[in-house]
C-alpha cells in the first residue's frame, strides 16, 4: 500500500493506515535511548536499534539528492548518497575505480557488495545515528545485500515519483559535470530504473514503510510534502 504525502496542512498517512507516524514516533524514540546509552561504546553500530535509518529513492533527476540537503539542514541526518560515494571511490583511483566508472557512464547498477561496504563504512566512521541513505537500493539485490550486511532494515522509505520527461529534463540541466548526464546514459538509467526499482518499493510498501511523494512542484513545495514525515519521528507534529 502506497502512502501518498499529502499537502502541506493535511495529515500525510492516509487514514488506513494511521498507526505509521505513531510507530515511527516510537522507533524514533527507541533510537534516541540507543543513542544516548552508548553511541561512544565499542560495537555500536553493530546494535541494531541504535540506528533510524531512512532510504531516499526515485529515478534519476527526481530530486532526492535535492531534498535529501533540506532534511540534512531541518532535521540532522546524515546523508550518505550512494552514487556519490561511488564516484569518490572513482576518484580515489581504487582499484574498482575503472569498473565503477564503466557502470555508471553505461547508467548500470554496481554490484551491491562494493555499494554496501562503502555505505558501510561510512556510517562505521559516523557519529550520528541517523541516516539518509540515499540513490541506493536500487533493485532487490542491493536492497538484499544491505539487510545482510549491514543487519537492518530502514525505518521509513521516500520515494520521490517523478514523470520521466521531468527528470529527463533535470538530468540535463544539473550542470555539476557528471560523466552520466547526457542524453544516451540517462535513456539507459531509466529503462534500467523501470525495470528494477518495482519490487523494492513493494517490499516496503507492504511493510508500511513507504511514502510516496509527488516530485513535481518548487523545491520547497516537494520538501513541505518531505517535511511531515521526519516531523511526526521527531514527535513534533
Ligand atoms: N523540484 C524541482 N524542480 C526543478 N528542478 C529541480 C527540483 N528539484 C531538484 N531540481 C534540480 O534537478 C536536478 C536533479 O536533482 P537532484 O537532486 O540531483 O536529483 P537526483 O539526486 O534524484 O538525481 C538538479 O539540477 C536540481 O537542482
Ligand atoms: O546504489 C547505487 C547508486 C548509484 N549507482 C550508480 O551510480 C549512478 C549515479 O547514481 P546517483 O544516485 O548519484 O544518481 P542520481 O539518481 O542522483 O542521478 C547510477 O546510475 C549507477 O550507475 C549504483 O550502481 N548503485
Ligand atoms: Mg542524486
Amino acid at each position: 500500500m502506497w502512502r501518498r504525502a499529502a499537502s502541506l496542512s493535511s495529515l500525510i498517512f492516509s487514514s488506513s493506515q494511521p498507526l505509521r507516524d505513531q510507530q515511527g514516533a516510537y522507533s524514533l524514540k527507541a533510537w534516541k535511548f540507543f543513542c544516548a546509552d552508548s553511541s561512544k561504546g565499542a560495537g555500536y553500530f553493530s546494535k541494531e536499534k541504535n540506528l533510524f535509518i531512512t532510504f531516499v529513492l526515485g529515478g534519476p533527476g527526481s530530486g532526492k539528492g535535492t531534498q535529501c540537503a533540506k532534511i540534512v539542514e531541518n532535521f540532522g541526518y546524515t546523508h550518505l548518497s550512494a552514487g556519490e560515494l561511488l564516484r569518490r571511490e572513482i576518484a580515489s583511483n581504487s582499484e574498482d575505480g575503472a569498473m565503477l566508472l564503466d557502470t555508471i557512464k553505461e547508467g548500470k547498477i554496481v554490484p551491491s557488495e562494493v555499494t554496501v561496504k562503502l555505505i558501510q563504512k561510512e556510517m562505521e566512521s559516523c557519529g550520528n545515528c541517523k541516516f539518509l541513505i540515499d540513490g541506493f537500493p536500487r533493485n532487490e539485490e542491493n536492497r538484499i545485500a544491505f539487510e545482510q550486511i549491514i543487519g537492518a532494515e530502514p525505518n521509513n522509505v521516500l520515494f520521490f515519483d517523478c514523470p520521466e520527461e521531468e527528470m529527463i529534463k533535470r538530468v540535463l540541466s544539473r550542470n555539476e559535470g557528471r560523466v552520466d548526464d547526457n542524453i544516451d546514459t540517462i535513456r539507459k538509467r531509466l529503462k534500467v530504473f523501470a525495470a528494477s526499482h518495482h519490487p523494492v518499493i513493494e517490499h516496503y510498501s507492504k511493510k508500511g514503510k513507504l511514502y510516496k511523494i509527488d516530485a513535481i512542484g518548487t523545491e520547497d513545495e516537494i520538501f513541505e510534502r518531505v517535511r511531515p514525515v521526519f516531523a511526526a519521528c521527531e514527535g513534533a507534529q
